[in-house]
């Protein structure tokens, strides 16, 4: 059957109750650390800006300032890079925040931009003075630290971007002479480790809160899906079919659109089940919700009532086009190849709200009226209520 011309408003997502989600949990829980990344890292790019200005104005006499100069530069330029990135990603479409197109290019800017923080740190730190020396580990330490509470979605990007900040002044401070820069050095590694687990523990912890959600809304779907669909065909069971179909009255109603409905009952099932066995009648219905599956437009409703009836609701369809697409239905149900089953055909009945004003069950009721006239006037055949 031809799919219809009128125009598709808004796909109904019950009609395909039968398809999978698609995605992953690994997937999914990917793209949520990714997300939560860039939620609580925006206000890192100011703050290690600003911390490298603070340590600056703090010893602007101490530090040689063409140093300073051309730190604050390079860090500008690294914090306008990633600024520019989440432009980006504020402005890209969810469908467009994947993993793969982003975690690349969120690693090389942190990367850069946490290179240039711990290489510059290293390069204004005056040799002879022991003060700003302690000044400067005071902030690669905070800086590193803070690096925790904004990356630990990703907890070697964390380690990775901490490692820059705090190794280029660790690792000097360790062979200078003085046993006190040596000692603030080791403390600072033995603080670093603590942090490295610390983050090893968060990072942990999110992503497992992230894999238990996904693992919880999956589960909601399938039962929901479970609770509305019909294991034998895929399509919308009784109960979820009346649902929709309330929503759609309402919405027909609301924008006084006509409504019609279809009733439809297979011919002589029992025989079929007699003749080939109940599994062959299965595999019959089987073929009918397919049928119906791919002969409807997305904003109708369809679903199987119970045994072999089957309802179709027509929203903003005239009661003529009702009537040539339930004997197109009919007259595909009939040259339905359906080996062994021989014989195959459905009997069909049309009401619409567009003869008189009828409440949704009325409606319904009108349509089984028809198709019990259908089934008493030969089978095989549509009749509507005009
Ligand atoms: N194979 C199969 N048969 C079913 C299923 N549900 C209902 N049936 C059968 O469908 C048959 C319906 O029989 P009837 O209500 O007498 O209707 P009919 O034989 O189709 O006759 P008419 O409707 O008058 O043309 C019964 O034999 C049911 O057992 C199902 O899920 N699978």
């Amino acid at each position: 059957m031809a799919p219809l011309p009128s125009p598709v408003k808004q796909a109904n997502p019950m009609n395909n109750l039968g398809q999978d989600q698609g995605h992953s949990i690994e997937e999914q829980v990917r793209t949520d650390r990714l997300h939560q990344l860039f939620r609580q890292s925006f206000s890192a790019i100011f703050g290690s800006y600003l911390g490298a200005v603070m340590l600056c104005w703090l010893c602007w006499d101490r530090f040689d300032q063409q140093v300073i100069l051309v730190w604050l530069v390079l860090l500008a330029g690294s914090s306008l890079v990633r600024l520019h990135l989440f432009v980006q990603w504020f402005r890209c479409p969810d469908a467009g925040r994947t993993p793969a197109r982003w975690e690349r290019h969120y690693w090389v800017t942190l990367m850069l931009s946490a290179g240039i923080w711990g290489g510059g740190a290293l390069a204004v730190m005056p040799v002879d003075d022991r003060l700003s020396q302690v000044l400067v580990m005071l902030f690669t330490v905070g800086m590193s630290v803070s690096a925790v509470s904004c990356y630990s979605a990703y907890r070697y990007m964390t380690l990775g971007s901490m490692a820059l900040v705090l190794l280029p002044c660790t690792v000097w401070m360790l062979f200078q002479p003085s046993p006190m820069q040596v000692g603030v050095a080791l403390a600072v590694l033995v603080f670093a480790s603590f942090v490295v687990g610390a983050t090893r523990k968060l990072s942990d912890a999110l992503e497992k809160a992230f894999r238990l959600t996904r693992q919880m809304e999956r589960a909601h779907h399938i039962s929901t899906r479970a609770a509305q669909t019909d294991e034998l065909t895929g399509l919308m069971n009784r109960r979820a079919f009346y649902e929709q179909a309330q929503l759609l009255y309402a919405q027909c109603l609301r924008e006084q659109q006509p409504l019609c409905a279809l009733m439809m009952d297979m011919d002589h099932f029992k025989a079929i089940n007699d003749t080939y066995g109940h599994q062959a009648g299965d595999q019959v219905l089987r073929q009918i919700g397919a049928v119906i599956s791919a002969s409807f437009r997305q904003t109708d409703i369809y679903g199987r009532l119970g045994g072999e009836e089957f309802a179709v609701l027509l929203p903003n369809t005239s009661l003529e086009t009702a009537r040539s697409i339930a004997e197109e239905l009919i007259q595909t149900i009939h040259d339905l190849p359906a080996d062994p089953v021989q014989g195959v055909s459905a009997s069909l009945g049309v009401a619409s709200t567009c003869t008189q004003p009828l409440d949704l069950n009325a409606l319904m009721n009108s349509a089984d009226k028809a198709l019990y006239q259908a089934k008493a006037s030969g089978r095989n055949q549509v009749a509507v209520v005009d």
